[in-house]
This record gives C-alpha cells, structure tokens and sequence, in this order.
C-alpha cells in the first residue's frame, strides 16, 4: 500500500475521570499489550492551559534564530547538515524553577549553557536528548525556561500532568492485575517524577508526497507512561507488531497516552513499549506537547514476581533507571532514532 493510504488505527478510548469499569480495563489491558497507545477523554487540562501553553511556545519558536539557543548538529553527524533536532527535557518541578533566565541572555554555546544550569544545581538528574532526526527540516530548539513562560501557567501544567500521569498509572496497574495498584503503586511508581518536552516541528520545505518527511525517527520513550497533546496536523504513526506503520489521528480533547521502556521492563514485557514517529505530509508547523512520567533515576526496576507470574520467564535482569537513560543518551545504537537497541538489548536476558 502506498503509505499516502496508510491504515489508520482506532484506539479506545477512555473517561479518566472515572474508575474504570471491568470492561473498560479489561480494554485498557489489550491496548496497552497490543498497541501500548490508547487515548483519554476528561483529562482535566483544559483547552485554555493548552491554548497558554501553545501560544507561549509559539512565541518562543517564531522569535529569531539569533535569540535562540543555537545547537550545530555534533560532529558524528556532519553528514546531516539541514537537520537539527534538538531536544531538551526538563524536570517539571526545575523547569518551573529556571524562570529567572531569560532567553536571549542564554550563551550562544551548548556546552556552556549545559554547565550553566549544572553548576547552579537546578539541572542535576535532568537529562538532555542532542539527537538528530534523518530527513527532515524539523528543528526543536532546546526549550530553556525564558521570560515568555511564565511560571504560574507552567506550574499548573506540571501539576496537571502530575496528577493525570499517576491517574493513568494507576489505571494501567489494574488493568495488568488484580489489586496490582494497591499492591505496587506505593511501593514502585510513588517516586516518579515527570519532565516535559515542547515538540515543534516545522514546515517541511518539500515533501514526498506518498512518504512524508520524517519529522521525529522511529523511537520508544523512556518513560513509564508518557501523555501527549499533538495539535490537528496529525502526522503520529505507531508501528504495528508485524511492522506496519499506523496512523494515530489527532482527536480533539483527547491525549494520546502510551507505555514507555520502564514501565515495560517492569512489567515483564506484559505492556508494549511501542515504537513511534512522526511524518510530516504537509506544509504545515506541527505542535506537540509531550509529558514523560519516569522512574526516580537510582530506582532499580525489577519485575515483582506477581507480575513476572510464576513459571514465567523473566525477560530482563534488575537494572538502575539512570544506567539505562545513559545507555540510550551515549549509545549510538541506543538513541532515539535508530531504536535499534533499547531496553531489550541493555538488560534483555536472551531467549
Ligand atoms: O510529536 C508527537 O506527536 C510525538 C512526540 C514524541 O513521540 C516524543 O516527543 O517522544
Ligand atoms: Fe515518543
């Protein structure tokens, strides 16, 4: 099939606002081992905060390049010179912290703007993605707190997502298991913490028009759960088990919610960390708005054995989170958009 006629997949849709009835968890449950995508309805962010956010960010992408924090693509990747992806996660709660710098006062040098925010300690178990997507005139630009932000509508943002994540979490917990949620909730996920990411794809200057532009590489996230807002454009694709790229159409009010390589390991591989990507197929900016909800970075993951199951094989030897994002960050292989390697190939035990 030309890929212009992509297949286009519906996922279910849940009420998060409500505890989910049998039926619905028992569909959550598919989902997440299927597709490890579903969407959310009655989420609690409000149109309003994500048209704040949005046009805050807007501002920030439209001012000039020079205001911006400027990355060159790292020398590894020389051969890509049109493309730039950069990327910059921040700890919610430091995000919120980092409104006294403002943007154009920010070093012009990566480097230097790295240890700015270590040596002020704000920046410590943050971690910072440099990748570079393949062939695409996509640019993120490193998102440093700056003045056009302001703290309130962030911080009600972060808050928001929060609590939704631990919503979702909870949720995804009893779909796996009776009373898994009481049993491992507090004991595993009440450390977790969340970093967001502002995703602004720009308008692709050509494109195929049965491929598309990839604007963000195949990649599975390194979260537990991660909670995206992607605005009307569309573009999302997750790949099917048989390989097959799936179109995840945007719907409005509604959050695109998926498993992330934490919450897959713990889970003993039961919930699928899917891979994903965008493919721009017009000449449009894309917008997106990403919330990764992780592990603490020194939590060891361990599928508990309840959830292993017994006479089960255990799929993944005990590993530190932090080794794990490291891994992804400084492996070649391991990064974002060549997923060649992930958690399976990091603490994988064969077989
Ligand atoms: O832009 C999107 O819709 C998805 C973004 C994404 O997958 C990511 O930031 O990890
Ligand atoms: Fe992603």
């Amino acid at each position: 099939m030309p890929e212009s006629q992509q297949a286009c997949i519906h996922l279910p849709v849940f009420d998060i606002s409500q505890p989910l009835s049998p039926s619905s968890l028992s569909s959550l449950s598919l989902a997440c081992k299927e597709w490890g995508f579903f969407h959310i309805i009655n989420h609690g962010v409000s149109k309003n905060l994500y048209k704040k956010l949005y046009s805050l960010s807007n501002h920030l992408f439209s001012l000039p390049c020079e205001s911006k924090i400027k990355v060159g693509p790292s020398s590894s990747l020389k051969s890509y010179t049109l493309i730039s992806l950069h990327l910059l996660s921040l700890k919610v709660s430091e995000f919120l912290d980092l409104t006294s710098m403002v943007l154009h006062k920010v070093p012009q040098n990566f480097s230097s703007i790295i240890q700015t925010l270590n040596s002020g300690n704000i920046y410590n178990s943050c971690y910072i993605s440099l990748i570079s997507g393949r062939a695409c005139f996509l640019k993120i630009y490193v998102i440093c707190m700056c003045s056009t932000y302001d703290s309130e509508t962030l911080k009600e943002y972060g808050n928001k997502m929060s609590e939704l994540s631990k919503r979702i979490v909870k949720a995804v917990l009893m779909s796996l298991g009776e009373d898994f949620d009481t049993n491992f909730y507090e004991s595993d996920f009440s450390n977790c913490h969340g970093y967001m990411r502002i995703n602004n794809y720009t308008a692709p200057e050509s494109v195929e028009q049965e491929k598309g532009v990839e604007g963000l590489g195949m990649h599975t996230d390194m979260s537990c759960v991660t909670i995206v807002c992607q605005d009307d454009i569309g573009g999302l694709q997750v790949r099917s088990k048989e390989g097959k790229w799936m179109d995840i159409n945007p719907c409005e009010d509604t959050l695109v919610v998926n498993i992330g390589d934490l919450m897959h390991a713990w889970s003993n591989g039961k919930l699928r960390s899917s891979e994903h990507r965008v493919v721009l197929k017009r000449y449009v900016n894309r917008f997106s708005l990403a919330f990764f909800w992780c592990f603490e970075d020194e939590k060891v993951i361990l599928a508990p054995n309840e959830v292993v199951g017994e006479g089960n094989f255990r799929m993944y030897k005990p590993f530190v989170c932090r080794d794990y994002l490291k891994f992804r960050e400084s492996c070649e292989k391991g990064k974002f958009d060549t997923v060649g390697f992930t958690v399976k190939d990091f603490a994988g035990n064969g077989g």
